[in-house]
């Protein structure tokens, strides 16, 4: 299953934020979305999931499995959402309902999509916690996330996005709020589990070091328009644009830096 954006364009108050953004994502690629903070990179990805801010639309194309996504009923991209396609936010602590048990959560898009009993729905609940490697996933799932480390919260998202088996994953800077350890630690995770379903991935970072990690190909973003597109590899090696040159930049710092400290 491929999801296809031609001329993406998304506005919001008469403004173009998102302004004519292709890209191809061909089944089991990874391909990420790259460049500095506004550039566009969020929006496209809640375009792709019709989750946009009230008010905003968009225009152009946007086909997964040969279908278009924009214009599809609001159920009908429900349905879409933890079925085919899995998402997964950079603050897990807003992804998180506070009040609810972590397996609560986890086998709630089960229990939705596929219409398990409780008994049942707990323990998919289980096998997803042991599949992200959370630890003591027999008791962990009884917890709230606030008694689970900021990691520990993440492997839980990513857990909810995955418990349907989606057939592509969006992660919009899922390791940007945590700590440089944990960070390789979740992005490894998540290679390990797109790579063993053969999932897609549209990976959102504005750190080139972290891209280089997850994804094969990059659509770099500039004011809401693509101004690179090439394997990551041709990125980091001969980045063609000043942004992918700046962007570049940045990542050697995140990734060389004597201190060994994040950018
Ligand atoms: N709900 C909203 N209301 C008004 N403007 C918005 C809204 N969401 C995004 N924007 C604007 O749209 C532009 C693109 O935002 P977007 O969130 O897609 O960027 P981004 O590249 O994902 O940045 P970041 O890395 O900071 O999330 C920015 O100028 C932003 O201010």
């Amino acid at each position: 299953m491929s999801l296809v954006v031609e001329d993406l364009v998304v506005e919001l108050d008469g403004r173009r934020l998102v302004d004519g953004v292709s890209f191809e994502v061909p089944d089991g690629a990874r391909v990420g979305l790259i460049g500095e903070s506004g550039s566009g990179k969020s929006l496209t990805a809640l375009a792709v999931l019709g989750l946009l801010p009230d008010g905003a639309t968009a225009h152009g194309s946007i086909r997964w499995d040969g279908t278009e996504l924009i214009g599809l009923p609001d159920r009908e991209l429900a349905r879409l959402r933890g079925d085919d396609i899995g998402i997964v936010f950079q603050e897990p602590r807003t992804a998180l309902n506070p009040i609810r048990t972590v397996g609560r959560q986890i086998a709630e898009s089960i229990r939705i999509h596929q219409g398990l009993g409780k008994r049942e729905a707990r323990e998919r609940a289980i096998a997803q916690a042991a599949r992200v490697r959370l630890p003591a996933p027999e008791t962990i799932v009884d917890r709230y996330p606030h008694q689970l480390s900021g990691g520990q919260r993440q492997r839980v998202a990513i857990a909810m996005a995955l418990a349907c088996r989606p057939r592509l994953l969006i992660a919009d800077e899922p390791t940007t709020a945590l700590d440089v350890t944990i960070q390789a630690e979740i992005l490894s995770l998540l290679l390990g589990l797109v790579e063993a379903e053969g999932m897609s991935l549209v990976f959102i970072t504005h750190d080139l070091a972290v891209l280089a990690q997850v994804a094969t190909e990059g659509v770099v973003l500039e004011h809401g328009r693509v101004v690179e597109a090439a394997p990551v590899s041709t990125l980091l090696s001969t980045p063609a644009s000043p942004v992918t040159q700046g962007l570049l930049r940045d990542a050697t710092a995140t990734l060389w830096r004597p201190e060994g400290g994040a950018a």
